[in-house]
């Protein structure tokens, strides 16, 4: 058995450091993700004038209920887009002038329905360039409160960075959700508002957010499931291997851990304990259609191993993928078309289908870390498999290639 020790959640860890932020306290995060989205929101939050000292396992934030510590700020957001899409949002419920700004692959990524939501709501925010891209500039003065309609449909970080600052607004939210998706998402977000003090109500698609502000806490943040997915689609690929993974286990917030379940069905052994959870590979890899629509972080791991399957793997309803990192769909159907396996792809599917033995080839990867973890799982199998960037990995695990070999060392050998 290899026990894989898996750097913590950037979902969590984004979270944890908006609500630390706004919280009245100091808070402790545990266990924190380091990593360039990560570091780059926690810079984010330094920039408008917040306090965070950072050791290797604990970060510390002064929270300041009454917004940022400073009056004007021009912060870069790098390649995230929880930090690009939260932190606007937070310096909203503040006084000043903060402008934002990220990478050139962030700029291209939307997030229209955020700003006009924000801007139904009062506050004056402008744009650059295009509506709905970044850069942009708030010109704060507090949120008074109110019903806001929002189409999610394209990302559930709009409905999350909402959801965050309701507490933070005079008289609380209304938020009426006309379509979702990454819906597990929603659900870490109320959870972590919980723990942070702050319970929010459901009336049929609309979120009722109370105002009154976070209470400090500590926190401990759990192991990042979409990273696991790599080392549970590596044990699947690998009759006989397997791989445990502590800190993800029966209570987990995070639906990624549902992966398992899609390696269960296609025949591998999957133990989800208390507190931890293993796979095993059984030799036995069966094709199946399956909707991705909660957990599509996680469709490349599985297209990226669909070539060893006995038959199709259809993967549906991630029409969403195409504005992540890269289009996603079309990043993994390229890739996969020159390792020489035959894919088709439509506005919301994929379809692997089996027959030929890949190939090595050299991955492009778009800049996208998803691109490189999930075919270097591939690459457990297929020699010859190389990246054209490699180091893009940081987005999310600076760590990832060590760590990988070392597992590799131990199940391939
Ligand atoms: O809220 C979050 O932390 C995230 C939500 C998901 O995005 P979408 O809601 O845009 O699908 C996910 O893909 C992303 O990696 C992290
Ligand atoms: C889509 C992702 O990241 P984000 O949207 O937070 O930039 C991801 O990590 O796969």
């Amino acid at each position: 058995m290899t026990r894989v020790d898996i750097p913590g959640s950037k979902s969590l860890t984004a979270r944890a450091l908006f609500l630390a932020a706004a919280a009245d306290g100091v808070t402790t995060l545990r266990r924190p993700l380091r990593s360039d989205d990560t570091e780059g929101f926690a810079e984010g939050l330094i920039g408008l004038g917040y306090r965070v000292g950072r050791t290797p396992d604990a970060w510390q934030v002064d929270g300041r209920p009454q917004g940022p510590a400073v009056r004007e700020a021009d912060v870069y957001c790098r390649d995230g887009a929880t930090t690009a899409r939260f932190l606007p949002t937070l310096a909203a419920a503040g006084h000043g002038t903060y402008r934002f700004d990220a990478s050139p692959q962030m700029r291209r990524r939307p997030l229209l329905p955020l700003t006009r939501a924000l801007r139904d709501l009062g506050v004056d925010l402008r744009h650059e360039g295009a509506e709905g891209h970044h850069p942009l500039t708030v010109a704060a003065a507090g949120v008074e409160g109110g019903d806001v309609v929002l189409d999610a449909g394209q990302s559930s970080q709009y409905l999350t960075a909402l959801l965050l600052l309701g507490p933070l607004t005079r008289t609380g939210l209304r938020i009426t959700v006309t379509d979702l998706v990454s819906a597990p998402y929603v659900e870490i977000t109320l959870a972590m508002m919980r723990a942070f003090g702050v319970e929010v109500g459901r009336e049929g698609d609309t979120y009722v957010v109370p105002p009154g502000g976070y209470r400090a806490t500590t926190y401990e943040i759990e192991p990042d499931a979409s990273t696991a997915s790599y080392f549970f689609a590596a044990a699947a690929v690998t009759p006989g291997a397997e791989v445990t993974v502590p800190g993800l286990g029966e209570g987990a917030l995070q639906g990624d851990l549902g992966f398992v379940d899609v390696l269960r069905r296609m025949g591998a052994r999957v133990t989800v304990g208390a507190d931890r959870t293993t796979v095993r590979g059984t030799g036995e890899l069966r094709g199946l259609t399956v909707n991705m629509r909660d957990i599509s972080d996680t469709m490349p791991t599985l297209a990226a191993i669909a070539p060893y399957a006995c038959g199709p793997v259809r993967i549906e309803d991630v029409a969403n993928t195409r504005v992540k990192e890269c289009d996603r769909l079309e990043a993994c159907a390229s890739n996969l078309r020159r390792l020489g396996v035959e894919v088709a792809t439509g506005p919301d599917w994929i379809e692997i289908r089996p027959g030929a033995t890949p190939e090595g080839a050299e991955i492009t990867t778009y800049g996208d870390h998803r691109i490189v973890m999930s075919f270097a799982v591939t690459g457990l199998r297929t020699p010859g498999i190389s990246f054209d960037d490699p180091g893009c990995v940081r987005k999310t695990f600076p760590g990832f290639h060590e760590a990988f070999a070392e597992l590799r060392k131990d199940i391939v050998g």
